[in-house]
């Protein structure tokens, strides 16, 4: 994906110009060093390699780019963040194609994970699954007051089950008992429950998500860089290098898990679900 710069918006000034790739709007501002990531992917944002690849790269140019020190994470697809990892993706295919797939995977939840940045998750949106494991990276979590809004790791609903990594993330969050119950029963909470058992930070109207992560970004963004990234380094690392350690065995795991007629058959049958949902 190449990124392509498009004009300043009306009355948006030199600090606004706009950046991004198809499926990746970025909205940087750099008098206040903050940019803006929306997920552009229709209709659910669902997290196929295209959009992991552009975000991936988005995410190495503002990391790259001085003049941003924190990053707000939304969604430009109306009610969803993201509906997670894109069941196409991990059914009908081959095991080489699977194998491309998680490792792009791994790559997105390391980056944001370790990012040096101020990552703010805005969640306008449901937020099931992979879509939450990318708020969970996050420094701080803001859920709109929407009832519609569920949010949680609910692979076994799925009959799949999230790695050591999406588990490790959600404890380092919420505790291990509220994570153990949470993934085995593939929770999806309502956001009064997610601010209650601590997996988002703050549950505001509609409205005001966008608002309140930019205000919550100026405090972090006060503390000085550097004692903050050695900080987030030294809660997070010891997590990270699980991962690290193992990544080719956590690749091949995947692949011969979801290549399994089994596995292969849920998936099929909740992609059939989700569409007579429709019906
Ligand atoms: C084995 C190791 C892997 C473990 C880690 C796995 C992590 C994952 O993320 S697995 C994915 C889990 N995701 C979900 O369970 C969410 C499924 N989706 C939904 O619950 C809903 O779509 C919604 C709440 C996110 C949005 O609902 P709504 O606005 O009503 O939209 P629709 O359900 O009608 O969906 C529209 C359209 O999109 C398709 N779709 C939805 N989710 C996905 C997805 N994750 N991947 C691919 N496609 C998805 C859905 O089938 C509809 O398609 P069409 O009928 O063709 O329009």
């Amino acid at each position: 994906a190449t990124i392509r710069r498009t004009e300043p918006t009306a009355g948006s000034g030199d600090s606004a110009r706009r950046f991004g790739t198809q499926r990746v709007l970025v909205e940087p501002d750099a008098a206040s060093g903050v940019a803006v990531m929306k997920f552009k992917n229709p209709p659910v944002n669902s997290l196929s390699l295209e959009l992991l690849t552009e975000f991936i790269i988005s995410l190495e140019k503002l990391e790259n780019d001085k003049t941003f020190r924190g990053v707000i994470l939304t969604s430009d697809c109306p009610r969803v963040f993201s509906a997670g990892l894109d069941l196409t993706e991990m059914c009908g295919k081959n095991p080489a194609h699977y194998a491309e797939y998680w490792k792009a995977v791994q790559e997105l939840w390391l980056r944001l994970y370790l990012s040096n940045l101020v990552l703010i998750a805005a969640i306008n949106g449901a937020c099931p699954a992979g879509g939450c494991l990318i708020s969970l990276t996050c420094d701080y979590r803001i859920l709109a007051d929407n009832p519609k809004y569920l949010i949680g790791l609910n692979e076994t609903l799925l009959g799949i089950v999230a790695p050591f990594w999406f588990k490790d993330t959600l404890v380092n969050t919420i505790g291990h008992r509220a994570s153990e119950q949470a993934l085995q029963l593939g929770l999806l909470f309502l956001p009064a429950e997610a601010l209650q058992v601590g997996l988002v930070d703050q549950v505001v109207p509609e409205d005001q998500v966008l608002s309140t992560a930019l205000s919550v970004m100026a405090r972090w963004m006060a503390i000085p860089d550097h004692a903050r990234q050695l900080t987030k380094n030294m809660m997070r690392k010891t997590t990270v290098d699980r991962l690290v350690k193992q990544r080719d065995a956590d690749i091949q795991n995947f692949v011969s898990f979801i290549s399994r007629d089994s596995i292969q058959k849920s998936l099929q049958m909740y992609l059939e679900k989700l569409k007579q949902k429709k019906g």
